[in-house]
């Protein structure tokens, strides 16, 4: 249970404190200061409060009940306010001492505590020594003002209990330690009352600090102050056991409790690890070092002093009073001699005088209490008493803080620092070698990312290599391609310049004939003039004649003396008459031979005219087809140039791949061709066979789907030459051409993609295995959708067309009527042109035909699906009205219908049995004929009807 704070290594440093404060303390360490603000006394405000001189304090007892009974008159009275004493050695005389503190008997323990101890309390727990000293003839109340338990009741604790609980109210019970010894100074021999056991402890004193130390004591911890009570308790229980065997009750020793008190000045910050982490070397430098406050508290309560000779003891109480006197002599001594600053202090007198060498004399702060008894009887001994307190409150001492290097705080702080320092070394040698592991994996990781890069490079670069290998290819035969084009071109122009030269020619013969006409009106004029003029000669004569008929009348009436003239005249009528005839005959004759002239020249003229029209149609068909090459030579030029340009930039399909402006579309939806045409078509058709051998469907095929509207275009193009070919249309379909054909044409706003994809879609139509596919896709719905939006004659020819190969697949003819195919075509009609309206009736006359067929064989029934959506009407109607050809398709699709018996009232309510009848008579195909004839024949409605009409 003890514990030796001297134990510990430490060095004292001494520095005297100015005292600034009320209770004479210099610079208080940190600690709480609530108490201070406690130190009310009037001690306070004395001038001499800050200054090292021992205070004193007076205190007066109660009058014993002995003291009452006996009368005994008072020598004491207290003036408090004025803090005096008034001795009175009789009624007359009497002296008065002023003290700090003077307290009457009714003072309570707190009050007393308050003004003479506490001050000396926070003093050392500031690291002060310092003393407490109850001074008094015996039976006074030292041990009652100092060492009262107050068990029962708190208000009556004495000193000791109330300094430490003032001491544990202000220590920091983890950082600063508080300890106790407790000892008694019997006849000159210092006992242990916590360790009786433990006598003549002897006195030490530190030659250079003059610190007073009793080494073998037993120092024991306190952590509470219920373990200080009981400490308290067993050592008065010592004390009293050690005064029973000296059969006194009176307190014949003294008893001095002291107080260790050891305060960390950094104990607040020992716990922060972070704050010793920080500490630096430059910080342990001494100024740095850990300081540690160790003061001690001295609470002393003398034995009663008393003269022999009056209290009559005798034997060895005389002795023992001796020793007590001895050593209250000489502390009585040495107050003297520091009250009258005399250089030799016989400190080394006694024990006591020893013990409380630092308490007078030295750097304790110290408060004495003395206590009187009021009876006069004692009047000597109050006298001593009040003069020993009037000399010890002269002594002055020089009151210092002791500070020490708190080594074992320091060694602590060093210790968690060096912890600090290895934990931290440690923390960082792993972070770098986290950090390397890190580094040496991205380094791998780097370095297979480069070598997989490299490796992509070179697979980059092959590609590359061989992508401008093939664009090299590419240019070279777009070069060629364009070179082709360009001889095209020329042949075209020497082409056109025989045109123009056969235009010339048949503007001059134009001019010719027109000048013959010309001429030919003249003539015609000239002999209707003539005519006109022999007629009006031929009526002068008739009407001579006629003259000369009346006169001859007249003269035949004449009597007959005239006979003579009158035949002479008759015979001169004869003649006339011979002559008036030859002219007549002469005139018919003239007029005949003129008319028949005329009408000789009138069919010349028609003739002429004929071909004057066919001759300008077929140079505006050649000015519009050079007008087209024309365009297509700058957009190849063009696309060359862009494919030069992007040759470098490695961007292969880019560039456009061009052919010629003319579809090649099959079927009757060509264009008719002249020999020469011909060879162009030929030559673009290889050249489209190149670009599409180097190309490739494929690529081609993407191309379609090109951002750019002229590469589109002209991808469309070559699509469409390509299909026209037997060999390339299933695998254009197969290959997707069909639906991104038809996406296109579905989704472009361009009429020229209009145009040239619904060519390419007429073209695959020719190939019965792709009409399905068409059907199936909704081809007849697109192409339909797209006729009715536009007016574009060759657009429409290229629908018309591409629906009028589908109208061939009996198959298809419900799909095909359902997606609204035969609306579209009989739509495309009301556009007026005969190209477009030469498709529509083949279309018609190939669904006729078809669905015939199969009535024939059996696989459908009931009237034709062209009756529903009115073609039949059309025919009936409009036949008549259009070209040779177109009429035969109409003829040809009107007489199949005619065979259907299904169909015979709507044949006739359209009035088709004229229209049967004119075909049986005067259509230019046999095979027509015959159809109608047959219709005519084997319907007998139909011969009902026309009996009926
Ligand atoms: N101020 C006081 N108020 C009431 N009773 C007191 C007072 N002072 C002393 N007494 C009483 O007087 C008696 C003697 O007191 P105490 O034992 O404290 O005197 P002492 O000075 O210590 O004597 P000794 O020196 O012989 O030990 C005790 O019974 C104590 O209770």
């Amino acid at each position: 249970m003890a514990s030796s704070a001297h134990s510990r290594g430490s060095v004292r440093t001494e520095r005297q404190v100015p005292p600034a404060r009320g209770n004479g303390g210099g610079n208080p360490p940190a600690r709480s200061r609530s108490s201070s603000a406690k130190r009310s006394l009037r001690v306070s405000s004395d001038d001499d409060k800050n200054s090292g001189r021992v205070r004193v304090a007076v205190r007066v007892r109660p009058k014993t009940t002995e003291e009452n009974d006996l009368d005994f008159t008072d020598c004491v009275e207290l003036q408090p306010e004025l803090r005096r004493l008034k001795l009175k050695k009789n009624n007359w005389s009497s002296e008065s001492y002023r003290f700090d503190e003077v307290f009457t008997e009714s003072a309570s323990q707190r009050r007393v505590y308050e003004a003479v101890a506490k001050p000396v309390v926070e003093s050392v727990l500031d690291g002060y020594n310092g003393t407490v000293m109850a001074y008094g003839q015996t039976g006074t109340g030292k041990t009652y003002t100092v060492g009262r338990l107050g068990k029962d009741d708190p208000s009556e604790r004495g000193i000791m209990v109330r300094a430490l609980e003032d001491i544990f109210a202000n220590i920091s019970p983890g950082s600063d330690i508080m300890a106790i010894s407790y000892l008694q100074l019997y006849l000159e021999t210092i006992q242990d009352l916590l360790a009786p056991e433990k006598t003549n402890i002897p006195v030490v004193e530190d030659p250079k600090t003059g610190e007073v130390s009793l080494p073998g004591s037993a120092i024991v911890q306190i952590k509470d102050l219920n373990q200080f009570l009981e400490l308290l308790q067993v050592g008065e229980a010592n004390r009293h056991a050690a005064n029973t065997k000296l059969n006194t009750e009176s307190s014949r020793s003294h008893a001095v409790l002291v107080v260790h008190i050891n305060r960390s000045l950094e104990g607040k910050k020992e716990n922060d690890a972070s704050s010793l982490a920080n500490v630096t070397n430059s910080e342990l430098s001494s100024h740095h070092l850990p300081h540690l406050l160790k003061s001690k508290l001295l609470i002393v309560d003398l034995a009663g002093s008393e003269r022999i000779d009056k209290s009559g003891i005798e034997g060895h109480m005389i002795e023992e009073t001796k020793f007590i006197n001895l050593s209250l002599t000489s502390l009585g001594k040495c107050i003297n001699a520091l009250a009258e600053n005399s250089p030799y202090i016989p400190t080394r007198e006694s024990k006591l005088t020893r013990l409380l060498r630092d308490s007078f004399g030295g750097t304790a702060r110290t408060s004495l209490i003395v206590t009187v008894g009021p009876s006069a009887r004692y009047y000597s001994e109050t006298a001593s008493t009040i003069m020993f307190g009037q000399r010890a409150m002269k002594v002055v001492n020089a009151v210092k803080l002791k500070e020490e290097v708190d080594y074992e705080s320091l060694c602590r702080k060093l210790e968690y620092h060096v912890d600090y320092l290895t934990s931290e070394t440690d923390r960082q040698q792993k972070l770098r070698e986290n950090e390397k592991e890190q580094l040496e994996k991205k380094l791998k990781e780097k370095e297979a990312f480069l070598v997989e890069t490299e490796k992509k490079i070179s697979v980059k670069c092959e590609h590359l290599e061989k992508e401008r290998n093939h664009l090299v290819l590419e240019t070279q035969s777009l070069l060629k391609a364009l070179n082709i084009q360009k001889s095209e071109k020329d042949k075209l122009s020497q082409e056109v310049g025989h045109l123009e030269i056969s235009l010339k020619q048949a503007k001059q013969q134009e001019l010719e004939n027109l000048n013959y006409q010309k001429v030919l009106a003249e003539t015609t004029q000239m002999y209707e003039k003539k005519i006109a003029q022999l007629i009006k000669q031929q009526e002068d004569e008739s009407s001579r004649c006629a003259d000369l008929e009346e006169q001859l009348s007249g003269m035949k009436n004449y009597p007959s003396g005239n006979k003579k003239s009158v035949q002479m005249q008759e015979k001169e009528i004869d003649e006339l008459k011979g002559e008036i005839l030859k002219l007549n005959e002469d005139a018919a004759s003239t007029i005949q031979s003129l008319r028949a002239r005329n009408n000789e020249l009138s069919l010349e003229k028609e003739l002429l005219n004929g071909e004057l029209k066919t001759l300008k149609d077929k140079l505006l068909y050649e000015e519009r087809k050079r007008r087209c090459l024309e365009d297509e030579i700058i957009i190849l030029k063009n696309a060359l140039n862009d494919d030069n340009a992007e040759y470098e930039s490695k961007r292969p399909y880019k560039g456009d791949i061009t052919t010629k402006s003319t579809l090649s579309l099959g079927g009757p939806a060509n264009i008719p061709k002249s020999n020469r045409s011909r060879e162009t078509i030929s030559g673009q058709k290889d050249t489209i066979s190149k670009i599409f051998e180097e190309v490739g469907l494929s690529n081609i095929l993407a191309l379609l789907k090109s951002e750019d509207l002229d590469v589109q275009i002209h991808a469309v193009k070559v699509v469409a030459n390509l299909a026209a070919e037997d060999v390339n249309q299933e695998r254009i379909v197969a290959e997707g051409g069909l639906d991104t054909l038809l996406l296109l044409l579905e989704s472009s706003e361009d009429a020229n993609i209009h145009r040239v994809t619904a060519g390419a879609i007429a073209n695959l139509a020719m190939n019965s295995s792709n009409q399905g596919l068409i059907m199936g896709k909704g081809g007849a719905r697109v192409l339909a959708n797209i006729a009715s939006k536009t007016e574009d004659p060759q657009t429409l020819r290229m629908i018309a067309g591409a629906i009028a190969n589908l109208c061939g697949n009996e198959k298809l003819h419900v799909t095909l009527k359902k997606d609204g195919g035969l609306k579209a075509l009989l739509g495309m009609v009301q556009c007026g042109h005969s190209d477009v309206i030469a498709q529509v009736a083949r279309g018609f006359a190939n669904f006729a035909k078809c669905e015939s067929r199969d009535i024939i064989l059996g696989h459908r029934k009931g009237r034709s699906l062209l009756i529903e959506d009115g073609v039949l009407n059309w025919m009936a109607t409009s036949s008549a009205t259009f070209s040779a050809s177109t009429r035969r398709h109409i003829e040809l699709a009107f007489c199949h219908l005619a065979q259907n018996e299904d169909n015979t009232l709507e044949i006739i309510r359209s009035g088709g049995i004229k229209e049967l009848i004119r075909i049986s008579r005067e259509s230019s195909r046999e095979d027509t004929r015959n159809l109608a004839m047959k219709a005519l024949d084997s319907n007998p409605a139909f011969s009902t009807e026309i009996h009926a009409t």
